[in-house]
């Protein structure tokens, strides 16, 4: 099945694997990808949509306005980290959570300059009146204030394995008590034929959602050492480390998985 052309309508399909690529060519977070990354995301990652709708309704039973704002007002503060467009800033503000538009405060933060570039158009164009603000800056080493809730949707992931329990720490001490993480990560099980079988149904996903062999097996090699993914045993063991007593998974739709961990 080919894909959509790029033409005429608002949305800007995902063609950046159709065409061969030099086999070294890692994946990134370019203007390419930004002009077309919502219909990638919606079209490769099973079950995005479903969990960026439960985001509100966590936000709503956890979030406990721990903060005062610039004036003088009680806030929630949420950090969104590898933002990307701001689409789980834009759920968290979906009318569903109900949240007044002074009840949050948003930070969101993406390394990718191409993508905080047109997340804040984005931001801007839909939520003018809201506390949201875009941040350019890689997460690691990146100082958080104080939060009640902090969302790692499909993040951390990139970054390097000797990285991750330093974020996830700066993460748990930024937290106010009674605070939460959302962790959503790509996994793998290390169960050799059970994560055969989950790669090929995933395939089978991306195929039944207009992607080319061709597409599937470009995208695989621009992941190699871009995308590493960690099996759901060692999430919940790293959330532990940096001082979560609890965390469970709370979604998984084949090798996609999200946790929510509780300060
Ligand atoms: N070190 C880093 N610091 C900051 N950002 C980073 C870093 N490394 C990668 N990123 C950013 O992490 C994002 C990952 S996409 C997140 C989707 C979004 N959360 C969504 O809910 O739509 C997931 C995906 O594309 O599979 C990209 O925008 C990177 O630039
Ligand atoms: O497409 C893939 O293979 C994925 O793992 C999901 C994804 C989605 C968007 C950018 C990078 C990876």
């Amino acid at each position: 099945m080919s894909n959509p052309a790029t033409t005429d309508s608002a949305v800007v399909y995902d063609n950046v694997f159709t065409t061969p690529l030099d086999k070294a060519a890692r994946f990134s977070f370019d203007e390419q990808v930004v002009a077309c990354f919502p219909d990638m995301i919606r079209r490769s990652v099973p079950g995005y949509g479903q969990m960026l709708a439960m985001l509100p309704i966590f936000a709503k039973r956890h979030c406990q306005a721990g903060q005062v704002n610039s004036e003088g007002k009680r806030v929630s503060r949420v950090y969104d980290l590898g933002c990307s467009l701001g689409g789980a800033t834009m759920a968290l503000l979906n009318e569903k959570g109900g949240f007044g538009k002074e009840e949050l405060q948003i930070k969101a933060v993406d390394i990718s300059p191409a993508m905080t570039q047109k997340a804040e158009v984005l931001l801007q164009e839909n939520y003018p009146e809201h506390d949201i603000e875009v941040i350019t800056a890689d997460i690691r080493g990146f100082e958080l204030e104080p939060c009640d809730m902090v969302i790692l949707n499909l993040t951390l992931q990139f970054l390097p394995p000797e990285d991750r329990t330093q974020v996830l720490q700066n993460i748990y001490n930024a937290l106010n008590d009674g605070g939460i993480l959302v962790l959503t990560e790509k996994t793998h099980t290390g169960d050799e034929q059970d994560d055969a079988w989950l790669v090929e149904r995933y395939y089978d996903f991306k195929r039944a959602n207009g992607y080319s062999e061709l597409e599937i097996s470009g995208k695989r090699n621009a992941l190699e050492n871009v995308l590493i993914t960690d099996t759901l045993d060692q999430h919940h063991q790293r959330l532990s480390e940096v001082g979560f007593n609890r965390s469970l998974t709370w979604f998984q739709f084949l090798n996609f998985a999200s946790m929510i961990a509780f300060k």
